[in-house]
């Protein structure tokens, strides 16, 4: 049976060890980014993305934050290079995000929070499908961007305008043709370390692989992803916002990038 966990007071970060021990393992995540002990890897080769936008599916509130999924059957929209070896596929993106403009984003930046941070979330091919590859070592690489408040972003806005028909937990709407390299800064210098899923069940399965530079978001659009609910169709309503965990202990991990 799936324990309910969430953000709140008696299920949130500080109580989810209780059900999932691992919450307290050797490579949890996030971790806080400081740059200065960050050690340049010239080995690491350049991060490739390739999506497809044909392989955009829907658009889902899943009751802790919403998804876009994506077909996955084949190699449509993948990552190679960067950290990894082998191909990986592109199975969802999401957000994590805070009530106000100060807070919302799991890792941090010499302790710096910013507002949102985005995962697109990719499972390596060497194991048959995300829920095989799911909690082995080697198993997902997620790629994080953070959102800085600044000019509204018009990309996002496409994700945006179909909060009215996804506002309550397990909502879903049809959503086609998005190309999440829209989603992505200029530049794809990153971070990577070796770390876990952010939310339960904290599987240490992912390789991290943090952008260096935000995309920008207007506080307006912030205000938008406080819209939706939490809770389902005809339930209390409670608005999803503060829907991140907080750093973990990096606990003798190295943190490499791939720029000096
Ligand atoms: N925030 S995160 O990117 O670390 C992240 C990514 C995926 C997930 N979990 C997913 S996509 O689970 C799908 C359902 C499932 C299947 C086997 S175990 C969970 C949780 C957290
Ligand atoms: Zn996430």
């Amino acid at each position: 049976m799936s324990h309910s966990w969430g953000y709140g007071t008696n299920d949130g970060p500080a109580k989810w060890a209780d059900h999932f021990p691992i919450a307290n393992g050797p490579r949890q995540s996030p971790i806080n980014i400081i740059p200065s002990q960050a050690q340049f890897d010239s080995s690491l080769k350049p991060l490739k993305l390739q999506y497809d936008p044909s392989t955009s599916k829907d658009i889902l509130n899943n009751g802790h934050s919403f998804q876009v999924n994506f077909l996955d059957e084949n190699d449509s929209a993948i990552l190679t290079g960067g950290p990894v070896s082998g191909t990986y596929r592109l199975k969802q993106f999401h957000f994590h995000w805070g009530a106000s403009d100060d807070k919302g984003s799991e890792h941090t930046v010499d302790g710096i929070k910013y507002p949102c941070e985005l995962h697109l979330v990719h499972w390596n091919t060497k194991y048959e499908n995300f829920g095989e590859a799911v909690n082995k070592p080697d198993g997902l690489a997620v790629v994080g961007v953070f959102l800085k408040i600044g000019s509204a972003n018009p990309r996002l806005q496409k994700v945006l305008d179909t909060f009215d028909a996804i506002k309550a937990k397990g909502q879903q709407t049809t959503f086609l043709n998005f190309d999440p390299k829209n989603l992505l800064p200029a530049s794809l210098n990153f971070w990577t370390y070796e770390g876990s899923l952010t939310t339960p069940p904290l599987y240490e399965s992912v390789t991290w692989i943090v952008l260096r530079d935000p995309i920008s978001v207007s506080s307006v659009q912030m205000a938008k992803f406080r819209s939706l609910l939490f809770s389902s169709e005809g339930e209390q309503p409670c608005r999803m916002c503060n829907n991140y965990r907080p750093p973990q202990p990096l606990k003798g991990r190295k943190v490499r990038s791939n720029f000096k």
